[in-house]
């Protein structure tokens, strides 16, 4: 049985976690987190063993892993938090700085403590950006294309960025061509030369397309994520696996 303390149990991806792990016989969740819960467990829907905290420095819950799925501001923190207190971080929220990933991952060293940032857990976006870096050592050109729903607080996304940033290793030296912006910001966000482009429009949930050009030619790799439900098996395979691992690693890929 592994035992799992959830965080930002009250969002969207928090909902759609807490039924993964009901629906999950091996999962036992026993504790839940969110700064504004205010309620009981049973109010919330939820067994009554399941302990609610709102306070980050009250977590004295008996878990073997840390689900997070809170907001960019407080990622950091709670990884930190997770780590130093033994939990297993499954980290899909996104917003972390490279320093702040560098530092988690020396901590986890550290503890010897296995762990996993997940940019994303859907199947189809892990293989889009294989798929990506594969396609960039032969098409430099490229340029990325997130759309999601409009509440998303950060932009660009963690799937975008981490997406150029394989690109990026792999692209050869290369300077792409570019227009003068007559209206700031039209040509997008700058990764080492990478354009990307976010959309925010409701209706959308979790979309990328990535764009290379050619000679001639051109190739597009698109992915959609119609439903949250289109993370959990990712967010499933994590928790299953993450104790095997002996530090904090980045990209579910690594579990697969
Ligand atoms: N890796 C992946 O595959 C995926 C990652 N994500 C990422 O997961 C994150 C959450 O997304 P989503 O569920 O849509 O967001 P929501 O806004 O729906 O939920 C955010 C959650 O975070 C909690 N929260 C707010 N402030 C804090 C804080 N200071 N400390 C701790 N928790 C806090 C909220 O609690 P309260 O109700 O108390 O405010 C709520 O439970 C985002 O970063 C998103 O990009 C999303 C989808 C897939
Ligand atoms: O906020 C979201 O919804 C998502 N966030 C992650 C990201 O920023 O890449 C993963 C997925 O795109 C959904």
């Amino acid at each position: 049985m592994v035992k799992i303390l959830l965080a930002g149990f009250t969002g969207s991806m928090g909902q759609k976690a807490i039924k993964m792990i009901e629906d999950t016989p091996e999962f036992d969740l026993v504790a839940v987190y969110a700064p504004t819960a205010d309620q009981s467990a049973a109010e919330y829907g939820l067994a009554d063993s399941v302990a609610v905290f709102n306070d980050l420095n009250q977590i004295d819950a008996d878990a073997d892993v840390w689900i997070d799925f809170t907001i960019p501001d407080s990622v950091y923190k709670d990884t930190k938090f997770a780590i130093e207190h033994g939990y297993h971080p499954v980290i899909g929220t996104t917003g972390l700085t490279d320093d702040q990933e560098a530092e988690l991952i020396a901590l986890s060293k550290q503890k010897q403590l296995g762990g996993l940032i997940a940019p994303n857990f859907g199947l189809s976006a892990v293989l889009l950006m294989k798929f990506a870096k594969e396609a960039a050592q032969y098409f430099p050109d490229v340029e990325v294309i997130e759309m999601h729903h409009e509440d998303k607080k950060d932009a660009p996304s963690g799937t975008a960025l981490s997406t150029a940033k394989m690109i990026d290793e792999v692209r050869p030296n290369h300077e792409q061509g570019d227009s003068k912006e007559s209206m700031p910001g039209v040509r997008g966000g700058d990764y080492h030369g990478i354009r990307i482009h976010a959309v925010r429009l409701p209706g959308y949930i979790a979309h990328e397309q990535v764009l290379f050009g050619g000679a001639g030619e051109a190739l597009t790799i698109r992915q959609d994520s119609f439903d949250r439900a289109s993370f959990m098996q990712g967010v499933k395979v994590a928790v299953k696996n993450v104790k095997k691992l002996s530090e904090l690693v980045v990209g579910l890929e690594n579990l697969l």
